[in-house]
């Protein structure tokens, strides 16, 4: 049950987003490229989500439709109770929006670009350097604010641009890939205070990553999207399980391998590959279920000489549901956005 706010016209409970049907397309010259399919998307208050997928899925579409950058071609999307075409500036109000790239300029001191950001979202000038000096303080930024933005690190512009989306308390923030272009050490450690931004101040997160490694370590929830559409949602760590561990297993000679194969034909869920004297077999569980298949092919005549358990990755899920690898996809796709088929 939804209630309305009769004075401000805002649901007042229900997802803090619901898409329905929501679909965005380009037109390239005569091309055109269905960039979102019909996405059905429900986000609660306080999950931090990952929208995972290789480039050109339709990750920073979907962002920019939802922070009312561009408009959707058809469908349905409500943000913090707002109709996204309809309420724009309600929206926008509501949210917080670190897109690609750096909005720092370039040549502002650090602290002095926070809190012209918080000036212009209507804070008095003791307020906006009160939130400076916070916003700065969490993103571990108080030691560099007083540096012109264009002589900080990759990591720390782009959480200082974190700390630009956050200026007006949004409840909801969206990032479009905010650790792309980032070195390990500074990838890590804005992961860290996205997490501590969500954990502690129950700010509700959806950001867009192509790295598994980041979807799987800070997200509650991940949405794996490919060519437009919804491929799985889950937390990684179900994503995973479904998938299962993958057993492997070699012996002496060939028809031990092929006897093994029977044997694990009849776990429950496994699928099963021989080849040569080895034997893949992918189950859920079967780190668990290891050992006691190991005994039995002992037991029964046919020793494994080799076994390997690895867990399933996030990569492993794609390349389950898609036939690719999402680190390949990555790796080779030569896809580029115009700026052709924009909305105002
Ligand atoms: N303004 C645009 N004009 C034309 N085509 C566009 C435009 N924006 C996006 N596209 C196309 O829509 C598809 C989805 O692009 P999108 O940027 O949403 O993908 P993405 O998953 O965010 O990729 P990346 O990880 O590279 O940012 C791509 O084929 C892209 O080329």
């Amino acid at each position: 049950m939804v209630d309305m706010d009769t004075t401000t016209g805002r649901k007042s409970s229900g997802p803090v987003i619901r898409t329905s049907a929501l679909t965005r397309t380009f037109t390239r010259g005569k091309q055109t490229v269905e960039a979102v399919r019909g996405l059905d998307l429900e986000v609660h208050d306080g999950e931090l989500v990952a929208l995972l997928g290789p480039n050109g899925a339709g990750k920073s579409t979907t962002l920019r439709m939802l922070t009312t950058l561009i408009a959707p071609t058809s469908g349905t999307a409500e943000v913090a109770g707002f109709d996204v075409v309809r309420d724009q500036r309600a929206v926008r109000q509501s949210i917080g929006y670190v897109g690609q790239g750096n909005a720092a300029a370039h040549q502002q001191r650090g602290r002095d670009e926070v809190v012209s950001q918080a000036r212009a979202h209507g804070l008095s000038r003791s307020e906006a350097n009160r939130q400076a000096d916070e916003l700065l303080e969490t993103f571990d930024l108080t030691e560099h604010a007083m540096r012109p933005v264009s002589t900080l690190s990759g990591g720390q512009r782009r959480r200082l641009d974190v700390a630009i989306g956050l200026v007006h308390q949004p409840r909801l923030m969206f990032l479009d890939e905010p650790s792309t272009g980032l070195d390990p050490q500074n990838r890590v450690n804005l992961q860290e205070q996205v997490r501590r931004l969500n954990r502690d101040l129950g700010t509700t997160i959806v950001l867009t990553t192509h790295y598994l490694e980041e979807a799987d370590a800070i997200a509650d929830r991940v949405i794996v999207i490919d060519h437009g559409l919804v491929i799985a949602d889950d937390t990684a760590t179900a994503l995973k399980a479904g998938l299962g561990d993958l057993v492997s297993l070699g012996f002496a000679r060939p028809q031990d391998a092929s006897a093994a194969a029977a044997r694990a034909e009849r776990l429950d869920g496994a699928s099963v590959t021989t080849t040569g004297t080895s034997v893949d077999i992918r189950v859920p569980h079967g780190r668990d279920l290891a050992p006691s298949l190991v005994t039995d092919l002992a037991s029964t005549g046919t020793p494994a000489q080799r076994i390997e358990v690895v867990s399933a990755t996030l990569d492993d899920v794609f390349l389950h549901l898609t036939g690719r690898s999402l680190r390949e996809s990555n790796q080779t796709s030569t896809d580029s956005t115009t700026d052709e088929g924009e909305a105002a």
